[in-house]
This record gives structure tokens, sequence and C-alpha cells, in this order.
């Protein structure tokens, strides 16, 4: 393709994901490709980048857009990340859009007089109200503001950049030095995460899920962070432990790893296909101490069950507002009427599991959400309705799970976030049963 065909591309793109806003953006773009399969893989990815691209800045450029009487539609759009994001000369966009049967329509008046002038500015201006400066949706500001206080800048700014890729070795098959050197003679170059002992970031970016090593069980995708929110459950060889919203057991994989394959592990949700997605990598992983269960309507599972897990993980439905840097989209489709159900919907699990946990037991609550309304108000309120709880400060937590070092943090539990540990933001709450 030429760089003026991957523009057009890019525009047709971004017009998609916007035709379909309440959709993740990624099920568009899988739609995308998979009709335009003449489109070979680096052009994909070029495309694909200036999308995403545009999603991660848009609050910005639509400023931008209203400042010189642009539409803030896909064309428009991308033509201000050209010059404001990636620095194109006004002459370069021009000739980009070359019009033809494969490029976008040249540019009229006035779009070359909006792209002259907007060549001109920085894409964050000081006379920008704070939120869009920040980059961050108004109605989340004041809880961003709450959580981060002084750092609020850096960790916006942080939240700007994309994640990197972190694996998690899978201790059931192999050891960290091990896999990186599998991956290393697979040409994957790999360093390991400063906090996860098991962690291993991805240097260059290699398709990972095609190596023998992947395929092999020896690792796994997963976020330092959630590979944290595992590590502190503390699940020791012979426990008993619920995963209660396991998706397709991302944590499942890494529990089972501490526990040595010994004991028992519920997978449970309420989503039938994300646990059939948790079978061929509980398969691929090793991992035989493993069930899993469909949470339904009217289940009597809860009650069953009662006081019988040593630990009960709920790694609950969030806003996933610490997810930002890898789904850019997700801050635009975000609203506080999702975080007000969100926060209903996690009292109400937090409730059901507490019945769970065994006497001495441990109830683990974690989301991937910045927000305190998600994660210390939610904590708050559960130990304030149910006095058989306290909590674990996540030192403690920590210590008793490993002899590495323990990342920095403010108070009892575990926040993390990406301007100050690298990971995307996480929340993670260690309540103890005492009675
Ligand atoms: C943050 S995701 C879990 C991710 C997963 N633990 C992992 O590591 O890949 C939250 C999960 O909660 C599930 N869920 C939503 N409502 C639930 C409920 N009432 N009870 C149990 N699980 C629920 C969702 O289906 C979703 O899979």
């Amino acid at each position: 393709m030429t760089p003026s065909a991957r523009v057009a591309a890019a525009i047709a793109l971004v017009a998609d994901i916007d035709a379909t806003p309440r959709r993740p953006a990624d099920a568009t773009a899988n739609d995308f490709f998979r009709g335009r399969r003449y489109i070979g893989s680096g052009d994909r990815r070029a495309v694909a980048e200036r999308a995403w691209g545009v999603l991660r800045q848009r609050l910005r450029l639509t400023w931008h857009l209203e400042q010189v009487g642009l539409p803030g539609r896909a064309r428009q759009l991308v033509m201000a990340h050209l010059v404001l994001v990636d620095r194109w000369t006004p002459q370069g966009v021009d000739q980009l859009f070359a019009g033809g049967r494969f490029n976008p329509p040249p540019m009229d008046p006035g779009e070359h007089q909006a792209v002259a002038t907007m060549a001109s500015r920085k894409l964050a201006m000081p006379e920008m109200p704070e939120a869009i400066r920040l980059n961050l949706p108004d109605w989340a500001l004041p809880s961003f503001r709450a959580r981060f206080g002084d750092d609020l800048p850096a960790e916006a700014e942080a939240m700007d950049v994309s994640a990197p890729l972190d694996l998690r070795v899978n201790l059931l098959r192999t050891t960290r030095e091990a896999a990186a050197a599998a991956l290393a003679e697979e040409g994957v170059l790999t360093e390991p995460t400063p906090w996860s002992p098991w962690g291993l970031r991805i240097a260059d970016r290699r398709p990972i899920l095609a190596t023998k090593a992947f395929a092999d069980g020896l690792v796994e995708i997963q976020d330092e962070g959630s590979q944290l929110i595992a590590l502190v459950t503390g699940a020791k060889p012979g426990m008993r432990v619920a995963d209660y919203c396991a998706g397709a057991a991302g944590k499942t994989l890494a529990v089972a790893a501490t526990m040595a394959n010994k004991g028992r592990i519920v997978a449970c949700d309420v989503s039938a296909t994300r646990l059939e997605g948790a079978v061929k990598r509980l398969r691929r992983a090793g991992v035989d101490n493993a069930e899993r269960h469909l949470l339904e309507p009217g289940d009597r599972w809860v009650k069953r069950r009662a006081g019988q897990f040593d630990r009960v993980l709920v790694d609950a439905p969030c806003t996933g507002t610490g997810t930002w840097r890898r789904n850019p989209d997700a801050r635009l489709r975000t609203t506080p009427r999702d975080v007000e159900e969100l926060a209903a919907k996690q009292h109400e699990i937090l409730d059901t599991t507490a019945g769970l946990v065994a006497k001495g037991g441990r109830l683990i609550y974690a989301t991937c959400s910045i927000l305190p309304e998600e994660n210390v108000a939610q904590v708050e309120g559960f130990l304030a309705r149910h006095p058989a709880f306290s909590a674990v400060p996540f030192a403690q937590a920590w210590g008793e799970a490993t002899e590495t070092p323990v990342p920095p943090v403010d108070g009892p539990w575990m926040q993390l976030s990406p301007h100050r540990h690298g990971t995307d933001g996480f929340f993670a709450a260690v309540l103890q049963r005492q009675s």
C-alpha cells in the first residue's frame, strides 16, 4: 500500500469504529481487516496504529478541530493526527490526500487553512480545559484527581503511551530463565519485569502467539499487574480456591501455578463463552487441579459451598479505567452510568462471595480500575457491612508470597499505576475472615 492508501484505510477504519460506538474498537477492527484480506501484515499494522493513535488522542484532536472550525469526523481526525501527533507538514498532508481510486479525496480550501493552523500548534495547549489537556473525559477528572493527587499529570501522560507486552512464565512447565532462553532461541528477546517474579517483558513487537514456547504452555500473555493480583492471592499447594470472576481463566492459570497443581481451584463466571475459552488455556498450561462452574440465576452453588474456600478471588467486572493505555477507545465509551452500575454489581458480588470464605480464609477483591468508587470505597463499605473481615496490609500479603522487593504503595491496598509501576492501573485488597 502507498502511504496515501494507508491513510485512506485508517479513515475508513475510524469511520467504522464510530458507526458502532458501543462496540469495542478491536472487534470492529477485526471485522474490518477480515473483509480486506488483501491488506498485508505490515500495512495492517500501520493502518491500525494510525486508527489507534486517533482514538488515543481523540479528545484533544476534537478540541483542535473545533478551534479551526472543522467537524470531528474520521477524515478530519486523521488529518489532525497527521499534523499534531506525527508532525507532518501541511505540504506532506496535502500530498497524502491525493485523490483517485485508493487515496483520500483532495483537501478543500477550508481544510488546507485548518491544517496549516493546526501545524503551528501543540497537541496539548495551556488554554484547553484541564480534562482535555490531561486527555481525560470530564466526568473522570475528579476521581482521577482523588486517586493520584499531585501525580495526576505524570500518570495521565503515562496513560497516553501504548502498553508493553508482558508474559507470565508458567512455573508448572519451566522457570523464568529457561522460558526467556527458549524465547530468545526463537528470536523473541525479553527482560524480567521489575515486580513479578514470573514476568517477562518483550523488548520488540514480535508475534508471540506463533512461537513454540507459547504453544508448549511455557508462557501466557498477562500484564505484570494482573500477575501481581494472583501473587497476593497467596494460594498455596493443597488449598481450596474459588476464582469467582474467572473469565477465560487468566488468573486461574497463575493461581494454579502457585498451588503447584495441588489442591482445588474452581473457576466460576456468569459467561459460558468466557469459561469455554478457559479449556484450551488450562490444557496448554498443564493445569489439572482446576474445574469450571457456570454461575446461573438461582444457582445454589454459592449456598452449598458456604465457608469452604481458603481463598476467594474476586477479579470484579469494572470500568477498566486502568487499561486505557491499552484500550484507548474505552476512555471514550465509558460513562458515569457505567460506573454506577458496575459499583452496584461489585457490591453485590462482594456480599455474595463473603459467604464462601472459610474461617481464617481470605477474600481478594481486585479491579483494573483507577476510580476510588470501585476500589477503596467499595472495600471500606464491605468492611463496614462485614465485621468478621479485616484488611491484610498489602506488604504483609506480598511478604507471605515472595521474597522479591515489594512495589511501593500508599496505604494498605495494592494500587498500581502506569507511571509509578509501569503496569496498567490495578487495585487489590486482601481481606481475611477472622470468625
Ligand atoms: C475482569 S473480568 C475477569 C478477568 C479474568 N479474571 C482474567 O484474569 O482474565 C470480570 C469477569 O466477571 C464476570 N462477571 C460479571 N458479572 C458477574 C457475576 N455477577 N458473578 C460472577 N462473575 C461475573 C464477567 O463475565 C467477566 O468475565
